[in-house]
């Protein structure tokens, strides 16, 4: 099973971002993440121009395609999703999230990725409203809300992001849509309770689990703790 539209959506979903890992040991990092039952995979792929920093393609996709079944995450934060979308399918990524600011337009960024046989996810920046994503959300598979500004792990969360998700979580709930929402940027084990009691199901965390003393597996076990007791109201 790699198709992320058979995830559960009423459960809260790990997705540790490679972006934190030492790339040194990235074969032995991508097994600590999927020995410590990680969810899913986050690639973080930066152009140099959508966001201020330059990270990884296709050929690093490719080498940890090769290392894990999971599903690979891929968030592109890049300013045309439309060109790259195939190559990224060619190197194994199963899911594209795109940003809604990018340079191409909308729906023929969607079409792309479809056209590349992976599932489709839209991202929002900070300044970005809820209501900017509500016009595609049953033409995709899920919404990735930043809650940093996006180009660079490591940073401190946004608190101010949190109304933002519960708004698109009642939109998906009205309109009882089968789509994931996931956050992403500063999430810990504390950050995890406001992030998750508002909604977002599915977990984007880099520094947390790949930079824990404890080691990845350990980072995302506290993840799973600290939100067991919550209600979610999923
Ligand atoms: O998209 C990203 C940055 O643009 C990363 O996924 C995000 O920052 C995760 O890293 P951390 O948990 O260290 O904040
Ligand atoms: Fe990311």
């Amino acid at each position: 099973m790699r198709d992320l539209r058979e995830l559960p959506l009423d459960r809260i979903l790990v997705s540790p971002s490679v972006l934190a890992a030492d790339f040194t040991e990235l074969a032995a990092e991508i097994d600590r993440a999927v020995q410590g039952k990680a969810d899913l995979i986050h690639l973080d792929v930066m152009d140099g121009c959508f966001v201020p920093n330059i990270s990884f393609g296709p050929p690093v996709i490719k080498s940890i395609r090769k290392r894990t079944e999971l599903i690979l995450d891929t968030h592109i934060m890049i300013e045309h999703p439309v060109r790259y979308a195939k190559a990224f399918a060619e190197a194994g990524s199963d899911h594209l999230t795109f940003h809604l600011e990018c340079a191409d337009p909308t729906a023929e960024a969607i079409e792309a990725i479809r056209q590349a046989g992976c599932t489709v996810g839209i991202s929002l920046k900070p300044a970005t409203p809820a209501e900017a994503v509500f016009p595609w959300l049953d033409r995709i598979d899920l919404v990735l809300v930043m809650t940093v500004e996006p180009g660079f792990g490591g940073q401190k969360f946004m608190a101010d992001q949190m109304p933002k998700i519960a708004a698109i979580r009642r939109e998906i709930k009205r309109r009882n849509l089968h789509v994931q929402l996931e956050a992403d940027g500063g999430i810990d084990e504390t950050t995890v309770i406001p992030t998750a009691s508002c909604g977002a199901n599915m977990i984007v965390a880099g520094t947390s689990v790949f930079r824990h003393p404890g080691g990845a597996a350990e980072g995302i076990r506290l993840l799973h703790d600290a939100v067991s007791v919550l209600d979610t109201n999923l």
